[in-house]
């Protein structure tokens, strides 16, 4: 396994936001984390990539990496994107991508290659704010590539896009897990994370609640009533701050309730 994270758990003063989560990755897998808001997906990825101290341990490859810093996980290859786009908005398509590239050798033409290949191309030149929102994301996620991660973790790399320009991802997350690279992605919207992903673990309140193919996941009792706000386990929900936009709705109106959102 590339990442194996046991039994992690983080506290925010007395909220548990991840409560004993147990997950893995493979190389060549893309592994879809979803569940309602405040269920803890963002802190997973932090915990992984040292932005949080937690509890349990992650291996990363053969490492045993909690206690690394972020940017020592970062040089072994764990590179995170994140839900607000963190661009540079002086600087050019290319020159954004340069960033993400260092200082290895032959940066030009790889940015090249990967604007090429994120149909960014023609813009190589202009900036990120001549871009319309959706080619902002693919940017940031042309920029994450270059600096060559073996596990990419995406938050929420469809936030604010209409379901085609989101569709639009599906193909190039997948591309990215390629040989030895993974992907874990975070997304609400759950038909892209269920066309693109190999394995899908679903949280709620800190928990792992279900995990499996995209089929199994999507027809899980507990995953419909996670997000239908039915769920009567009694479980000791730990007063987090849920704000109800995971209830009341099913699976496949999450779609639309996230473009409302979107700007
Ligand atoms: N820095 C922090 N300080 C205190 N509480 C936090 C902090 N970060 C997250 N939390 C809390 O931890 C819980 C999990 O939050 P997290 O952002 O990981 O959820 P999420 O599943 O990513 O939600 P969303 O889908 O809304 O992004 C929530 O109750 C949240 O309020």
């Amino acid at each position: 396994m590339l990442l194996r994270a046991e039994r992690v758990g983080v506290a925010f003063g007395g909220i548990r936001a991840l409560d004993e989560v147990t997950m893995s990755v493979a190389a060549g897998e893309v592994v879809g984390l979803i569940g309602p808001n405040g269920a803890g997906k963002t802190t997973f990825i932090d915990a992984v990539s040292g932005f949080v101290p937690a509890t349990g341990t992650i291996h990363f490859g053969d490492q045993q990496i909690q206690g690394l810093p972020a940017h020592r996980r970062a040089a072994l290859g764990l590179v995170r994107t994140f839900q607000h786009l963190e661009l540079f908005d002086d600087l050019s398509l290319t020159e954004n991508v340069l960033i993400g590239h260092g200082r290895r050798p032959g940066g030009r033409q790889e940015a090249a290659a990967l604007l090429y290949r994120f149909g960014l191309a023609d813009h190589a030149g202009a900036f990120p704010p001549d871009l319309s929102h959706g080619q902002q994301r693919l940017l940031a996620l042309a920029r994450a590539l270059a600096s060559r991660p073996r596990l990419l973790l995406l938050d929420e790399p469809a936030a604010g896009l209409d379901s085609r320009e989101s569709a639009a991802l599906a193909d190039p997350i997948r591309a990215m897990a390629t040989g030895e690279r993974a992907v874990l992605l975070i997304d609400h919207d759950v038909d892209l994370v269920f066309s693109v992903c190999d394995r899908v673990y679903v949280l709620e309140f800190g928990r792992v609640i279900a995990a499996g193919g995209p089929a199994e996941v999507s027809a899980s009792a507990a995953v419909r009533a996670a997000y239908l706000g039915t769920a009567g386990d009694g479980a000791d929900h730990d007063g987090a701050d849920h704000d109800g936009a995971g209830a009341g709705v099913d699976l496949d109106e999450r779609q639309s309730e996230r473009q409302e959102k979107s700007p």
